[in-house]
């Protein structure tokens, strides 16, 4: 028994294909986060997810949701959860708000006297109000992405888990998603998100669990991910002056030093990694190169984002499929 939401213990999965798509992962995602489950197309995180809802049966290894074991505990924990996975079971030819009704009808748990109720509030918070009346089947990717997430609301629940609800939606359509993510979770609910965009959902995220090829490669607090990797410090100067900063932030100790090419206003962009605890402050830098007579047009710290460090791990880029 943990105090964890979601606690995996060694879960692998190994195809009929012969491959190994989850490999050994220990998730623990806390009571209270929102857990953004992030990796490339391919590294495994549906598969994880199917069996953390038991809709596929684990190689080895154990499931807990919300303290009790999956599947042997399925019937008893699953109404506490709702769930956005590929390809929920929405008819063609009903209507958004007829599918809702449909799924709302199945659960043995609600008051049917406050069905409705419940269908419109739930199409409220996905903003499909104006399209409920539509056919599924009418429906843009957007829009059976937000269905999907209605269903998912159509009870209050403890523990959310929604495999890339961002997908197939517009810049708008994904903001409205995180605001809805940020809500959920400011009521208490436990949020399990992924995605294989990192800049998507790494905003909304209190922890992060990072998967590639099978394997859970770092999980922790998202802000101690991103704290243990140097910051890079970018001083903008004009090109004449672009030597006489980089030999001033060598002499300053800083790493990594490299200065990019000039742009069209003639300036430059020098780059070093400056360590929190260790180096030096920013206006201690800015005060070093003016001393140094080299003129600061910007002068900008930039922490290390999730994509950095997900590079870093694995050296390949985030978008890679195999
Ligand atoms: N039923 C299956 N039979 C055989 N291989 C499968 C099956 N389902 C998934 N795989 C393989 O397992 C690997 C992990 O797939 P999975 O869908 O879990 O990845 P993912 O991280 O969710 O990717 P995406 O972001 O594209 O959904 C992939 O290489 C995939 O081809």
């Amino acid at each position: 028994m943990t105090d964890d939401a979601i606690r995996t213990h060694a879960l692998t999965k190994r195809f009929r294909t012969g491959q190994v798509a989850v490999d050994g992962i220990d998730l623990a995602v806390p009571r209270g986060a929102v857990y953004g489950f992030l990796g490339p197309n391919g590294s495994g995180k549906t598969t994880t997810i199917r069996m953390l809802l038991g809709l596929v049966a684990p190689t080895s290894g154990r499931v807990e949701l919300l303290g009790e074991p999956v599947p042997q505990r399925a019937a008893h924990v699953l109404p506490r959860v709702g769930a956005l996975v590929e390809g929920p079971a929405f008819q063609p030819y009903l209507s958004g708000r007829a599918n809702l009704a449909r799924l709302d009808a199945v659960d043995a748990s609600t008051d049917p006297r406050t069905a409705r109720t419940r269908a419109e509030a739930a199409l409220e918070r996905v903003g499909l109000t104006a399209a409920a009346d539509k056919r599924y089947r009418q429906y843009s990717l957007g829009m059976k992405q937000r269905l999907g997430l209605a269903a998912a609301l159509l009870r209050p629940r403890d523990l959310l888990v929604l495999d890339e609800p961002t997908n197939g939606l517009d810049p708008q359509g994904t903001r409205e998603v995180r605001h809805l993510v940020r809500e959920l979770a400011d009521a208490g609910t436990t949020v399990l998100v992924s995605s294989h965009l990192l800049a998507e959902i790494e905003q909304v995220c209190t922890h992060v669990g990072i998967m590639g090829r099978g394997h859970l490669l770092l999980q922790g607090p998202r802000t101690e991910l991103t704290a243990r990797r140097a910051a890079r410090i970018a001083v903008r100067t004009p090109a004449a002056s672009a030597d006489a900063a980089v030999a001033e932030l060598r002499r300053l100790a800083l790493d990594d030093v490299t200065a990019d090419r000039a742009v069209a206003d003639g300036t430059v962009t020098v780059w070093a990694a400056v360590r929190d605890d260790t180096g030096p402050a920013p206006q201690d830098v800015t005060a070093a190169l003016v001393r140094a007579d080299v003129p600061v047009v910007g002068l900008d710290v930039r922490r290390p984002s999730l994509e950095d460090v997900f590079v870093e791990l694995t050296g390949e880029g985030f978008d890679v499929a195999r």
